[in-house]
């Protein structure tokens, strides 16, 4: 049985769920489940608070869990990446009052609320930077406010919360997250079970990213529209009855197709149709 660990709360949980689901797993009925079976697949799944998962999957007793990268390098466990999910993105970043400062050379002699104190106590030793570190569980954009702190570093996503907080952001990012498949450093990789599991997770990506297109075109124009349309091997040409022409199927990234539709049509492709991708492997 694969152990894995999903998020209970927070930001990651409904999506990580919603993706086990479209990659064919049970997921729990309600929020209060703490763990269950899917015996068809076998696989188990522990519902954990986000911030705990690369603790307990770097202890051997998971086999492999979904957190944010942003969690992972900050929790310091002995876990890596094994592959991005695509939701969640986010960036980390330094936030004060205007004027407070503008670059992590300022920082000197500050304090910094977050949450994520992993994170910045490194990059504020890696800037050799002298600044004080003070650890809040959540909501640290008040903390400039209430005077526990001149400057924040903080999750932010569309900004509106530091906008409602009146701060700005300032340097460079710290860095940059996004939803994350985990496991132990170093486990075997090409362990049965998580191969399949993996395998799944990457056909829900390429089934969300790509749609399947097909069209018609002339002989004569098929290099320049197998161009356009390369596919991710390369497109299945097949000949139509009508003498001169043949029938194009590729797989296209989704946000390109209907652009790639226009430029077929331009060089004479006819009965451009894109269909969703319902699941994948590839
Ligand atoms: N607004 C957001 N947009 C995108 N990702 C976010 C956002 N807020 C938090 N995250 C990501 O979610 C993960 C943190 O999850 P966690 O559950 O600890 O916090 P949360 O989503 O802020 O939930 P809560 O504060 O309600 O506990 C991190 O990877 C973080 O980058
Ligand atoms: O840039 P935005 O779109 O505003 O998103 C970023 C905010 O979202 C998260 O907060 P959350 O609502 O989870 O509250 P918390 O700070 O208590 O964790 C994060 O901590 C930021 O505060
Ligand atoms: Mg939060």
């Amino acid at each position: 049985m694969l152990r894995i660990a999903v998020p209970n709360k927070g930001s990651l949980s409904g999506p990580a769920s919603a993706m086990l689901h479209e990659a064919g797993y049970q997921q729990r009925r309600e929020s209060k489940e703490l763990v269950i079976v899917d015996p068809d697949n076998e696989v188990e799944f522990f519902y954990l608070r986000p911030r705990d998962i690369a603790i307990y999957v770097s202890s051997g007793r998971l086999d492999i869990g979904i957190t944010g990268r942003d969690l992972l390098i900050d929790s310091g466990a002995d876990a890596e990446e094994i592959l991005p999910l695509g939701f969640a993105r986010s960036t980390f970043r330094f936030a004060g009052k205007p004027g407070t400062a503008s670059a992590i050379e300022d920082l000197s002699g500050l304090t910094v609320a977050t949450s994520y104190e992993g994170i910045v106590a490194k990059h504020l030793a890696d800037h050799g930077v002298d600044a004080s570190v003070v650890h809040l569980d959540g909501a640290v954009e008040t903390a400039i406010e209430l005077g526990v702190a001149q400057v924040i570093a903080d999750v932010v996503e569309t900004g509106t919360s530091l906008r409602n907080a009146g701060l700005e952001v300032f340097g460079e990012p710290i860095m940059t997250s996004e939803a994350i498949v985990i496991r132990r450093t170093g486990a075997a990789a090409d362990e049965a079970k998580a191969g399949q599991f993996l395998r799944r997770l990457q056909g829900v990506l390429v089934a969300r990213t790509y749609v399947m297109m097909d069209y018609d075109c002339r002989a004569e124009h098929l290099e320049q529209a197998v161009a356009l349309t390369p596919g991710l091997e390369s497109p299945t040409v097949s000949p139509l009855h009508n003498e001169g022409w043949v029938a194009v199927r590729a797989m296209v990234p989704a946000k390109e197709a209907q652009r790639i539709m226009d430029d077929l049509y331009d060089i004479g492709a006819r009965a451009i149709l894109t269909t969703a991708i319902h699941a994948c492997r590839l």
